[in-house]
């Protein structure tokens, strides 16, 4: 049985129900999680395959495969990984900035826009505090996720940044939040399954695009966020696309990394096939 992380995200939710509409499950154990749990999960071989922060693959990559086609990327505004801030960007230089304890790349991304797009030198760190406790510790925070969608109805902060657009409006490339990888060790034992899997969720992604209006019907999310403003989430901001534009932003946002220290190499972009 192949064991598949899921993120406890609205960002996810109409792949998944592509895949569970579309196909019998049965032969699956899907476990949720935030993108950091899902991530040493995988680590820990304790799941196969799941979605999830593309950094995480770059620090194990030789432990991982890609599965083609498919990432949870924006070119422009993501709407859910937001930094919350109660003065503008540029005066954050010498401040400290808190993180989502949730995140693995968005966190990286934040650290080189401060460090190489904005000159600025800020001390990051890891807080659990809801956002208006953070603001009140420090001048800003980053969220993702759900927590950045739900914090931003509250609009808790005077200055919102979408770290989709910065990247986009400085790169002009998209920017690749999660990919989907599998650990090696998983392709070699469930081949097959792996195989099959790989090519229903590129049959889900296009369930997902084609049926946006009936999954939000049924989505739990709509009940905070609003079925208007799901909708449109998931057709104007998340993307599931992970073709050349996508690639040529994630070996950006690795050559960044591996320049400031924070991954020690650029990793090789290894293809499940
Ligand atoms: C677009 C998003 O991308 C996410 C960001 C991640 C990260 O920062 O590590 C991981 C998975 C994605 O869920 C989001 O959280 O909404």
């Amino acid at each position: 049985m192949l064991r598949i992380g899921r993120i406890d995200y609205a960002n996810v939710t109409p792949l998944f129900r592509g895949l569970t509409t579309c196909f019998p499950c049965e032969g699956y154990q899907i476990v949720s999680g935030v993108p950091a749990v899902l991530n040493s999960m995988l680590a820990a071989g304790e799941i196969d395959v799941c979605p999830s922060s593309s950094f995480a693959y770059a620090v194990n990559a030789e432990r991982y495969l890609i599965l083609p086609e498919l990432s949870i990327s924006s070119a422009g505004p993501v709407a859910s990984v937001l930094l919350f801030s109660r003065v503008p960007l540029e005066e954050l230089d010498g401040r400290t900035v808190l993180l989502s304890a949730e995140s693995a790349t968005s966190v990286n991304l934040l650290k080189i826009l401060m460090s190489k797009r904005f000159g600025c030198r800020c001390t990051f760190r890891v807080s659990d505090s809801g956002i208006v406790a953070a603001l009140e510790e420090a001048p800003a925070m980053l969220l993702i996720g759900d927590a950045a969608l739900r914090s931003s109805q509250v609009g808790p902060a005077p200055y919102v940044y979408d770290l989709g657009s910065l990247w986009y409006d400085w790169t002009g490339l998209p920017f690749v939040f999660a990919l989907w990888f599998c650990t090696r060790t998983a392709a070699a034992e469930h081949r097959q399954e792996m195989a099959t899997l790989a090519g229903q969720l590129l049959v889900a992604k296009e369930y997902a695009c084609r049926e946006r209006e009936r999954i939000a019907a049924q989505a739990e999310e709509a009940s905070w966020m609003g079925r208007e403003r799901l909708i449109a989430y998931w057709r104007d901001n998340i993307s599931y696309n992970l073709g050349k534009k996508e690639l040529d932003g994630l070996r950006l946002f690795y050559a960044y990394g591996a320049e400031l220290g924070l991954l020690s190499a650029e990793p090789d972009l290894v293809l499940f096939s």
